[in-house]
């Protein structure tokens, strides 16, 4: 590890600094306190642990098979414990509480409404519990002094056959606190045109939508998610790396792009990056090597993401951290990643643009400023480091 530069920002900083996430999974998100306590309140006695310490362990041990099929499959135990409407509630609270004083201040959180009907909710129940909980997640970050706006999109499982419903539910709750759809679960096998209908539905409703491609599965899964379906975002992404020259891994020059690298960087389609998520899954080896380090210097509309909180024991905040490890990123890199984000949320333009305007430059511009005033409270009787290295 490099020591820190003075341009670095400190985990305090990191942690205040104004985030925009694209990419959270509300089933992969849980406190593991309130899993043992619905558990057990609603009588599910599968759970592999019930002292919360340890299950958040066994979630993120479990989760870091290498394998994305096996990741998934600790998500039954979560599931589970999302089937009533005050379960549901809670969970969509805390996460928003938990996104707020991580210091997000927009997130995209997705879920499956087909996953949360085993407690006998209808499809639009489940769809207005979990806004609800939102609602008074916001609310209570406000009370803590935090600012969040939490929008949801609505997944459809890509192995089970009710992406049309699920598009149509997310029509139906469109301006009502969702604003747009996916398709998630196991990638290779269930490309995505296996839901074509849903997709070409939500662009004749001039609606939006991301699809997780490019994971566990390469090039023919993201063609087909932009070429056949149309995808506004694409979830991951990561594989696009295969479509750039192996020369040109280690750095911006002499690199040359696909036909398919080119069109996703020419048309600056947003890529959701889970670096964590992709580590435990097998997508990438190390924070170091992963993808994102090259695909920020071509300049791709690059995003950083949590993927799933309790899986991958992260945050915004640890996303950032190992970047800022890993590549040497300063708040600028923070900043540029953020407005990316930004820029490609599902809200109105408007409402975007007063974002980034009103909310995250002056965040960041407040937060670059503080080595002056550093500087001068320490005061030391020679230069530091930073001066010196301005000469
Ligand atoms: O990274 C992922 N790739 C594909 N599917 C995923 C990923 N993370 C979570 N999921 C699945 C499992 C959840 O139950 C579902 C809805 O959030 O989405
Ligand atoms: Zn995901």
């Amino acid at each position: 590890m490099q020591s820190p530069k003075p341009s670095t920002p400190t985990p305090e900083q990191i942690r205040r600094a104004p985030k925009a996430l694209l990419h959270d999974h509300l089933d992969g998100g849980l406190r593991p306190g309130t899993i043992v306590d619905i558990a057990r309140a609603t009588g599910y006695d599968a759970l592999p642990e019930t002292d919360p310490d340890k299950l958040g362990t066994w979630f993120r041990e479990a989760a870091d098979s290498g394998s994305l099929e096996r990741y998934l499959e600790t998500f039954a135990h979560t599931c589970a414990v999302m089937q009533t409407r005050d379960a549901l509630f809670r969970v969509a609270a805390e996460c928003a509480e938990d996104l707020a004083a991580d210091g997000v201040v927009y997130a995209e959180v997705r879920y499956a409404p087909e996953q949360h009907l085993e407690g006998g909710l209808s499809l639009e129940e489940v769809v207005e519990a979990v806004n609800d909980g939102f609602r008074e997640g916001e609310r209570r970050a406000r009370e803590d002094g935090n600012r969040i706006r939490v929008g949801a999109l609505l997944t459809a499982m890509r192995h089970a056959a009710r992406s049309q419903e699920i598009a149509e539910l997310a029509n139906r709750y469109r301006d009502l606190g969702v604003v747009g759809f996916d398709i998630a679960g196991a990638e290779a096998g269930y490309p995505p045109t296996r839901h074509l209908d849903a997709f070409e539905y939500l662009k004749r409703e001039n609606n939006h939508f991301t699809i997780h491609a490019g994971e566990a599965f390469g090039l023919p899964s993201i063609w087909q998610a932009l070429q056949w379906c149309g995808a506004d975002r694409l979830g991951h992404g990561v594989r696009i790396i295969d479509d750039i020259s192996a020369e040109g891994r280690g750095g911006a020059a002499g690199v040359k792009l696909g036909r398919l690298a080119s069109y996703v960087r020419d048309k600056r389609v947003p890529l959701e990056m889970c670096p964590t998520s992709n580590l435990q899954t097998g997508a990438a080896s190390s924070y170091a090597e992963h993808p994102i380090g090259l695909l920020r210097r071509l300049h791709f509309r690059v995003t950083v993401n949590t993927d799933n909180r309790l899986m991958s024991g992260t945050s915004m905040s640890r996303e950032f951290e190992h970047l800022i490890e890993a590549f040497d990123y300063t708040l600028d890199d923070m900043q540029w990643f953020t407005v990316n984000a930004m820029k490609s949320a599902f809200i109105p333009f408007d409402e975007r643009l007063a974002m980034i305007n009103e909310v995250i430059k002056p965040g960041y511009a407040e937060l670059k400023a503080e080595w002056l005033f550093r500087q001068s409270a320490a005061a030391p009787p020679v230069a530091s480091d930073s001066v010196a290295e301005e000469g």
